[in-house]
């Protein structure tokens, strides 16, 4: 058996943690013969939450699960992890976009970037989930500068997830027929949601998912609108927010994070900008990357429609402008931001 590695959840007390815990401990993140020291860290007020879903871990009894660490001390939280799933952060409500939690989120951020900055093991790969996810990302980054900034990336793999659910009901064929469809920009309503470099197996052959959809007005209308839109759509339905999609998705992205991805396959992350396809330098920015040895670097050479061009363009501003209002209520001039 392999030395156990350390993995902290922030927000272990919310929605989301109480599926996503269960997944890392089960070993579907990590592998089934990683054993597992899970560092959860929440609130003062949460505490007694805490001290409940620590009960359930142990009750699982999970054979990878060595050790539990509930904590609301980021020195404690943070300490010596070698993953980082960053949730703890408000949920937003309906009739809200994401950016709205800004203000209200991104200190979270600055402090846990500063804790990690500090704490983290320096090769730690952090995953923000909290919204705006890929704002807070920049600012958490930011705040931990002793740590690469390719170790820091948002959350678009439910996105992804709910494009590919789409398209594979669109064609009528199995989820596991549908590759390469990416999330560009921002997880928010300007995402752009492509299925133009998709692929999918219709009856054992490879097509492109534009030829087997064949039906362009809806690859660029209802397709688009119902992935930008599916948050609302489930907060207005549950009257919560995603949880148990946003853990399978936060467990798939570090999955692949984690362990690469196949070849010619690609998924979408949210990382910092080199200023690829044209998007806005130095924000985090949603691209298909392909990922080795724990690296991931951006596919390049993609054949853009305008079509495509002119969302990224959309979903770029509005990145830029998140960015420039986190610095207003940060009240910083940090000088990598
Ligand atoms: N990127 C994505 O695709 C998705 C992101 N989200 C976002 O994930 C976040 C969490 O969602 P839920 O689990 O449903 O919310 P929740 O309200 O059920 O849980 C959030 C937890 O975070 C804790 N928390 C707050 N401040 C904290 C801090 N400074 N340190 C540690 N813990 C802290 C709260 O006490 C609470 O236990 C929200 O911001 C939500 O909008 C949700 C779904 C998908
Ligand atoms: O929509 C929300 O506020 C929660 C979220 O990020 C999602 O479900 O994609």
């Amino acid at each position: 058996m392999a030395e156990p590695i350390r993995v902290v959840v922030t927000g272990a007390a919310g929605q989301i943690a109480y599926s996503l815990l269960y997944m890392v401990a089960r070993g579907e993140v990590f592998g089934k013969d990683q054993p597992i020291i899970l560092h959860l860290l929440d609130i003062p007020p949460m505490v007694g939450v805490l001290e409940g879903v620590v009960m359930e871990l142990a009750d699982c009894a999970l054979p990878l699960l060595v050790e539990v660490v509930p904590t609301t001390d980021p020195a404690v939280g943070f300490k010596d992890v070698s993953a980082a799933f960053l949730v703890g952060a408000m949920p937003r409500k309906e009739g809200m976009e994401r950016k709205d939690l800004l203000s209200a989120n991104v200190k979270i951020f600055r402090t846990q970037g500063q804790a990690l900055d500090k704490f983290a093991k320096k090769d730690v790969k952090v995953l923000v989930v909290g919204n705006p996810a890929n704002t807070n990302a920049l600012v958490c980054s930011s705040y931990a500068p002793s740590i690469p900034r390719e170790n820091f990336s948002a959350m678009t793999r439910l996105d992804q997830n709910r494009a590919t659910s789409q398209i594979a009901a669109k064609v009528g064929v199995p989820i596991s027929a549908v590759n390469n469809i990416i999330i560009w920009g921002n997880h928010s309503s300007t995402q752009y949601p492509d299925a133009g470099q998709g692929k999918v197996v219709v009856n054992g052959a490879v097509k492109s998912v534009v030829d087997a959809v064949n039906d362009a007005s809806y690859l660029q209308g209802a397709f688009v609108e119902t992935v930008q839109k599916r948050g609302a759509a489930v907060i207005a339905a549950r009257k919560m927010s995603s949880a148990m999609s946003a853990a399978k998705a936060a467990c798939d992205h570090m999955h692949d994070w984690w362990n690469g991805t196949a070849p010619g396959k690609f998924v979408s992350m949210g990382v910092f900008s080199d200023g690829s396809y044209n998007s806005p330098k130095d924000v985090i920015f949603s691209f298909p990357v392909e990922i080795k040895n724990k690296q991931w670097k951006i596919v390049e050479g993609l054949t853009l429609s305008d079509f495509a061009k002119s969302k990224l363009s959309i979903t770029g501003k509005e990145l830029q402008e998140e960015k420039d209002e986190a610095l207003s209520v940060l009240d910083s001039n940090v000088s990598n931001l």
